[in-house]
């Protein structure tokens, strides 16, 4: 009897694949780097064939020891906004893989946001005008690529997301297709009509012969191609990879919160059938489709969260690991006065202050190490709160708990000075791979695994929670001063 989902998680730094049952317990998984690609100040690349041979190779290694037979099939999950494209006639791609952090589109989007075309695209997207996002950077492929707009002119060229290049890599070029939750990054999709949207095609010059189909999370993506796996497989998921984890987090109810600590943190809370507009730069999204039915959500980024403690470890040199900072902490106390803003290379949601420079303040003549490290861990907190009181200010009214996952979350201080700062319980998960999780259950929902999303509610299974324990008091004098903090750093760079 077929036992096992592989899913396969292709991220920024390096490509995973995990092998589940259907509990969604972990049976094998394996990870491999690839190297990032800087060519200019700015930019960041990878190389496509990078990306596809990381992700074979972590596949055959999840599925070594295992009869592919009892393999029931497998879904994608991916980091989002990343740009490729290429020649349907040859499969080679016509340039690297722009990655989501690469800014060399910012000039155009400062022109577009000058000609007063952001409320359109963000009223159609619930994005904003930033080089973040693929439409910009498929143009700039199309503009700066020998003879790449005559041949997308001429249908020859396809573009994806890293989950679509990949499908059409295992599937042999038999299926170009995405999800909503890929497309909705891209600028070039309508969230509301849930359909690319020619006013953007043509403000961004993209013919629409290049576009992928536009699918459910969960669906039927095709098979693998036999000579990968020795068996073809089908392909039931595909989502970016913060959808995955927010549907892995089984955050299905609205208000529902998971919160991504890994180098940066995504924050993504359910808003059911209703698209919300942020007033304050927060990210309007798809959250997952299943059955042709969006489930919207609000999100929101930090750029620094685990990266601050990797600077204090390997920039300031005050800790030799990151878990020393958890007794450094603890000899301080959550109740001081030092503030670090970790804005090293800006400032994120809700401030998109893209000149901001980090700061610590506060600091008297007994501050040491101990105190920077742990106002370096409340950082973290009080970003967190920040994205809250957004998402407040924006109309969720009925936030219930924060799940969180990502590679931080082993850091109990951290995760009980959220709950603090939050005053809401947090939630750790017994399975923090959520993303790879999410994407299993995907696939495991179009294949049959999985009656609907009540049966996975009931996998789920919380490992701790953490309860608010400072009194209300010490909570807004504290985050106070994180305000002050951040305003003192916005008003030097703005
Ligand atoms: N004990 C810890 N305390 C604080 N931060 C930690 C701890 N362990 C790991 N981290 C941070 O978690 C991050 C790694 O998480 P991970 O989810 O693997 O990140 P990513 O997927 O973005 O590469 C690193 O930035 C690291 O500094
Ligand atoms: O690959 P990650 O985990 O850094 O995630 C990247 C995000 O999807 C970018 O939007």
């Amino acid at each position: 009897m077929s036992k096992y989902l592989l899913a396969i998680d292709q991220g920024t730094t390096s490509s995973r694949a995990i092998l589940f049952d259907t509990k969604g317990n972990i049976v094998q998984s394996a990870q491999q780097e690839f190297p990032q690609i800087y060519p200019q100040n700015g930019w960041v690349e990878h190389d496509p064939e990078d990306l596809w041979s990381s992700t074979l190779e972590v596949c055959q290694q999840a599925l070594k020891d295992i009869d592919v037979n009892e393999v029931i099939g497998l879904g994608v999950t991916n980091q989002r906004e990343t740009t490729l494209v290429w020649d349907a006639r040859t499969g080679k791609t016509v340039y690297n893989a722009i990655v989501w952090q690469d800014r060399r589109t910012a000039d155009y989007c400062r022109g577009l946001q000058h000609d007063g075309l952001e409320a359109m695209v963000s009223y159609k997207t619930g994005l904003l005008l930033d080089p973040y996002f693929s439409g910009t950077k498929v143009r700039w492929i199309l503009n700066n690529v020998d003879g790449a707009r005559e041949a997308a002119e001429q249908g020859h060229l396809r573009f994806g997301t890293v989950d679509s290049y990949l499908l059409w890599r295992l599937t042999d070029g038999k299926r170009h297709a995405t999800d909503a939750t890929n497309a909705s990054r891209t600028l070039l999709f309508n969230i509301q009509e849930q359909c690319w949207d020619n006013q953007l095609l043509n403000l961004f010059g993209i013919p629409e012969s290049m576009l992928p189909e536009v699918l459910n999370s969960a669906d039927d993506f095709g098979e693998t191609a036999e000579h990968w796996f020795g068996k073809s497989l089908p392909i039931g998921g595909m989502a970016g990879d913060q959808h995955a984890a927010m549907f892995g987090q089984a955050c299905f109810e609205p208000g529902m919160i998971k919160s991504t600590y890994g180098t940066g943190c995504f924050m993504m809370v359910n808003t059911g059938d209703e698209q919300l507009k942020s007033r304050n730069k927060l990210l309007s999204t798809v959250a997952y489709r299943l059955d042709g039915k969006p489930v919207f959500a609000l999100e929101g980024s930090i750029f620094m969260a685990g990266a601050t403690i990797q600077w204090l470890r390997d920039g300031a040199g005050f800790i030799e690991k990151a878990s020393d900072s958890v007794a450094l902490a603890e000899k301080t106390g959550k109740d001081q006065s030092v503030y670090m803003v970790p804005a090293f290379t800006g400032l994120g949601a809700p401030y998109w202050n893209a000149d901001a420079r980090g700061a610590i303040v506060g600091m008297t003549r007994d501050t040491g190490p101990a105190e920077i490290v742990t106002a370096g861990l409340q950082a973290i907190g009080y970003q967190t709160r920040d994205l809250v009181e957004a998402m407040k200010r924006d109309g969720v009214t009925n936030l219930k708990g924060l799940r969180v996952d990502g590679g931080m979350v082993v850091n109990e201080w951290a995760v009980q000075f959220l709950a603090d700062i939050l005053q809401v319980p947090v939630d750790r998960p017994m399975i923090t791979e959520t993303t790879a999780l999410g994407v299993a259950f995907f696939a495991g929902l179009q294949l049959g695994v999985y009656k609907d999303i009540d049966e996975i509610r009931g996998i789920w299974t919380q490992e701790k929670e953490f309860a608010p324990s400072l009194s209300d008091e010490t909570v807004e004098r504290l985050y106070s001063g994180w305000l002050k903090a951040v305003k003192g750093v916005r008003t030097i760079t703005e």
